[in-house]
């Protein structure tokens, strides 16, 4: 038994050195780059592949064709892809969510370029490079490990590396040439993997997807070291490869043991599993996904071509037919990721899982494998399967709740992995499920037509959900998350909705391709589909209804040639490309036409509506400012601008202390004390932008006029009398009351808010002011719900709301602008402002209240339906302000309003704020322009050290 459990530790050990090494790999280049490396597997492939060209089919020898693989291949390969697809992308500044689109598009590209070069077989003659034994693959990676560690803590270009990892432009600007610094730890990375894969080669199947999979599993040492400690990445890789070859001496007698086989072949998978569920999400502050370009009207001329393209194989026979009926049933799997990912803004690489499992259950809901239940007609089947795998799209929608980008990507590609080892490889799956399709539809041109039925209806349904209520929450999520919030949408259900949508329309999908090929095979359904599926979706344009029925083609019609693979690198190769696509390639045709008059294009330069001006001091890309397609360009800057800075503004994470935002400062004086203050985040215009901002700037009411109530009473807009629930018309609005009590907070060992006691009461304009760090933005947050206090109460009206979300207290009422612009950059002004007014609770919900709000804020010409990316920052505020009004709150909470206007803008604003409260609302601003508080608020309080002190 001892020599069994020494067998059984060395083989562990061998296996989690190979894995040690990845997690080296991984944690060096995301040190260096900040890129989570998902194409590490592929590479391992290549280098596998490449070692077996040279020393096998090429009778080279084996010490010189290792040399050269590991030497100069591997390194080669990681320093082509740092040069050629993530330099540019880091010299554009792109969000991490674009690299990681990037990282899966080089995984597609090597597995597909491998299939096409060296087939899709799996080879069993990888040469051995190391001896089989343990110890020398330990060696290698405790050394390997001792030696990043070594370089990194006293060698110079550890420093430097180190320096680049904490604050890159403060490192750029210290002389380090980051470049080399990212070249260097791709090519170490790459080399990792070359080593990684040459190693393996022997012993597991060497086939294009077979490896680079096994390796993305690997990735968990890396999480579990939280991407930075190697001796825990190290220790981690050895004692799941040690406990992975233990648990193979357990046989648990009944249902345990096919569970704690499948556990123990699978140790990896559960450790990829826990580690990104259930430890706090890596790269968390990442955006949410790539920016969608936003939607366009597609021309009925281009619906015209795509249904008679969709109709044609009606025409084909044969094998041809035969292939073409997996065509409708991907594209209804892909549009599931239109769905979550396009609109939805929530990265998913796991809807092969949710394709396989509805697969899967039409599969044995059809054959009666069940003893228990009849066997059902196939399309009673395939309802029943899409209607039992809805609800398992919470196994990724649930993590999605408090996961973004990176964080995001990792739970769902996990889910999937273990989906597909723990469920698609039970013999009840892998033992030749076949299944008959529908009654009447059996052979293929008949079953094509009742796909191309599922299908229209499918992308009918996604159609209406995209034009509605919920469509357009979904956008303002994607685009905004804490905006959307602040807009009174319910993030958290949303995410769960789109999650669960998505599972059903894969599931549905996933049903009708298995009968389109009349059996179950797990194959069709590996997490590598996943990559594929999501990189296909995003370089075609998420957002899109085209975009699905392109990829579909794309990838059914390329790898339906005599090479495999073709489709993968086709993908693959846009995808990597996706950096300067930034809209993917619908984007980059749009740009090459000349833009439409009016319609969905930006606001052009010389267009009535004036662009602010671009931010001072930023950039730094080396490109001359404005080029077209730079970093500083107008369009960019704006989406920029418009993104959330690291993952919204509110909620701020309560470790990291943000960087205060460095201001112009001065002195003035304020309710008889003299304080230091800022003025406004924004710069004041320079003259020529004064000037065209005076063309076009807030609109000023005329004094005296009563211009919104609570009810979005009287105005210039008029739009009726309407009045908050309960108010009847013709008596003065009901007075409310918003209470902060004792209200503490701590970040950390830092007391931000020290027993603050606040009211905002109808009618009133409060002010808070008070130097830089004082806390009032923590305050701002608590109240609006952002931030929940420590100790203290929150009260509306005498009712304890300090437990009510975000979404929850702007449906009460209370609503809020940002400090920073929330504003949803692909939806138009319009759209903006009507989220706003169809996100309150029903007794609330007055969409008629848009157009008085439009008219209100000038905001009702064509400018209303241009999309809010392009537009000036006055315009900008003015829509916040706008969404915020249309939702007729009695509760009105604003963050450094002026921020960004000029002296007319503010002015107006200022009209405004005075006429609300006029009107019964009850408004409080945090601000810093002591001048404007002074003429508007009727209570100053002023912030000290976390402390109301008057
Ligand atoms: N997420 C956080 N983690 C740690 N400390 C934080 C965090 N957010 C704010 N702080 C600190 O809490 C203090 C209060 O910050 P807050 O943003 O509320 O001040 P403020 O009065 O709004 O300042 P400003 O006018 O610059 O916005 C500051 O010292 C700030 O550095």
């Amino acid at each position: 038994m001892a020599s069994l459990t020494y067998d059984l530790t060395l083989a562990g050990l061998a296996v989690g050195s190979a894995a040690a090494l990845t997690g080296i790999g991984l944690i060096v280049t995301y040190r260096a780059t900040g890129v989570l490396n998902l194409a590490h597997g592929a590479i391992a492939m290549v280098c596998a592949y490449v070692l077996l060209q040279l020393a096998v089919e090429w009778d080279w020898p084996l010490p010189l064709a290792a040399a050269v693989t590991l030497g100069v291949v591997a390194p080669g390969i990681g320093l082509l892809l740092e040069r050629l697809v993530f330099r540019p992308l880091s010299v554009l500044g792109v969000d991490p969510a674009r690299s990681l689109v990037a990282s899966i598009g080089v995984f597609v590209l090597l597995v597909g370029g491998a299939a096409a070069v060296w087939g899709e077989g799996a080879r069993a003659d990888a040469p051995e490079l190391l001896p089989d034994n343990p110890w020398t693959q330990l060696t290698a990676a405790v050394l390997l490990a001792v030696l990043v560690a070594s370089v990194t803590r006293w060698t110079r270009f550890g420093r430097e590396l180190r320096a680049v990892v904490d604050n890159r432009p403060l490192a750029v600007l210290g002389g380090i040439d980051a470049d080399r610094v990212a070249a260097a730890g791709w090519a170490f990375g790459s080399f990792t993997a070359g080593l990684t894969g040459v190693l393996l080669a022997p012993f597991v199947r060497l086939d294009p997807y077979g490896l680079p999979l096994l390796v993305v599993e690997v990735i968990a040492v890396a999480v579990i070291a939280r991407m930075r400690s190697l001796p825990v990445a190290v220790g981690a890789a050895l004692a799941i490869g040690v406990a992975q070859a233990q648990l193979t001496r357990l046989h648990p007698r009944g249902w345990g043991e096919p569970l704690l086989q499948a556990v123990g072949a699978n140790l990896f998978a559960v450790a990829l599993l826990i580690a990104a569920l259930v430890l706090p999400g890596v790269g968390a502050g990442a955006s949410p996904a790539p920016p969608a370009a936003p939607a366009v009207r597609v021309p009925p001329g281009v619906w015209l071509v795509a249904a008679i393209l969709f109709l044609l194989p009606l025409g084909f026979a044969g094998r041809d037919l035969h292939t073409a009926v997996q065509v409708p049933a991907l594209a209804v799997i892909l549009l599931s990721l239109t769905v979550v990912t396009g609109r939805g803004g929530q990265i998913s690489l796991g809807q092969a899982a949710y394709a396989g499992l509805g697969a899967l259950f039409t599969a044995l809901l059809a054959t009666g494998r069940f003893p228990e239940f009849p066997a059902l007609p196939e399309l009673l089947a395939l309802l029943t399967a899409v209607l039992l795998t809805a609800p398992l799209g919470l196994l990724t929608g649930w993590p999605a709740i408090g996961r973004r980008g990176l964080a995001l990507a990792l739970a769902t590609l996990a889910v999937g992995v273990a989906v597909s080892r723990f469920v698609f490889v039970q013999p009840y799956a892998t033992a030749g499920l076949r299944l008959t399709r529908p009654e009447g539809f059996a052979d293929d041109r008949r079953y094509y037509m009742l796909e191309l039925g599922v299908l229209a209806c499918a992308l009918l349904a996604v159609g209406a959900l995209r034009r509605g209520r919920t469509g357009r929450a979904l956008a303002a999520m994607r685009d905004h998350e804490a905006g959307a919030e602040g807009a009174g949408v319910p993030v958290s259900a949303l995410k769960l909705f789109a999650f669960v949508t998505g599972a059903a329309l894969a599931a549905l999908g996933g049903g009708l391709l298995a009968m389109g090929v009349r059996a179950f095979d797990p194959e069709a359904f590996d997490p590598v589909r996943s990559l594929l599926w999501f990189a296909a979706v995003m370089v075609l344009g998420a957002d899109g209804l085209l975009a699905p029925l392109a990829a579909a083609v794309l990838l059914v019609g390329l790898d339906a040639g005599p090479r495999g693979g073709l489709a993968a690198a086709a993908v693959g190769f846009l995808a990597v490309l996706i950096g300067r696509l930034p809209e993917g390639l619908p984007g980059a045709l749009r740009r090459l036409r000349p833009p439409p008059p009016g319609g969905l294009t930006p606001i052009p330069e010389t267009g009535g509506e004036p662009r602010a001006d671009p931010p001072r001091g930023k950039g730094g890309s080396g490109l001359p400012s404005g080029a077209p397609g730079t970093a500083a360009s107008p369009r960019r800057r704006t989406m920029r601008r418009l993104r959330p800075a690291r993952g919204g503004e509110p909620a701020p994470p309560r470790r990291a202390r943000p960087p205060q935002e460095a201001a112009p400062r001065g002195r003035a004086s304020a309710g008889g004390r003299r304080l230091r203050f800022r003025s406004g985040s924004g710069e004041r215009p320079a003259p020529a932008a004064a000037e065209r901002s005076r063309r076009f700037r807030l609109p000023l009411p005329p004094r005296g006029v009563r211009v919104l109530a609570p009810g979005l009473g009287a105005g210039r807009g008029g739009g009726g009398n309407r009045r908050a629930p309960g108010e009847a018309a013709g008596r003065p609005p009901a007075s409310h009351r918003l209470v902060a009590r004792d209200v503490r907070l701590r970040y950390e060992d830092f007391t931000a808010l020290d027993g603050v006691d606040l009211s905002v009461a109808s009618g009133q304009v409060t002010a808070l002011v008070g130097a830089n760090g004082a806390g009032k933005s923590t305050l701002f947050h608590c109240l609006c719900g952002t931030l929940r206090p420590d100790a203290g109460r929150v009260e509306l009206d005498g009712a304890d709301i300090t437990r009510r979300s975000a979404h929850a207290r702007t449906r009460l009422g209370i609503a809020r602008t940002f400090q920073q612009l929330a504003v949803f950059p692909s939806l138009t002004v319009e759209e903006n402002v009507r989220i706003g007014a169809e996100q309150q609770r029903r007794r609330r919900r007055d969409p008629a209240a848009v157009e008085p709000v439009l008219r209100l804020l000038e905001l009702d010409g064509p400018i209303r339906d241009r999309i809010a990316a392009g537009l000036s920052t006055g315009a900008l505020r003015r829509v916040e302000l706008g969404r915020a009004l249309a939702g007729r709150p009695h509760t009105l909470l604003l963050d450094e309003p002026t921020a960004g206007l000029d002296a007319a803008e503010a002015e107006a604003l200022a009209r405004i704020l005075m006429a609300l409260a006029a009107d019964g609302t009850a408004v409080l601003i945090v601000e810093h322009d002591l001048d404007l508080v002074a003429r508007v608020a009727d209570t100053v309080h002023v912030m000290e050290a976390g402390r109301i002190v008057r």
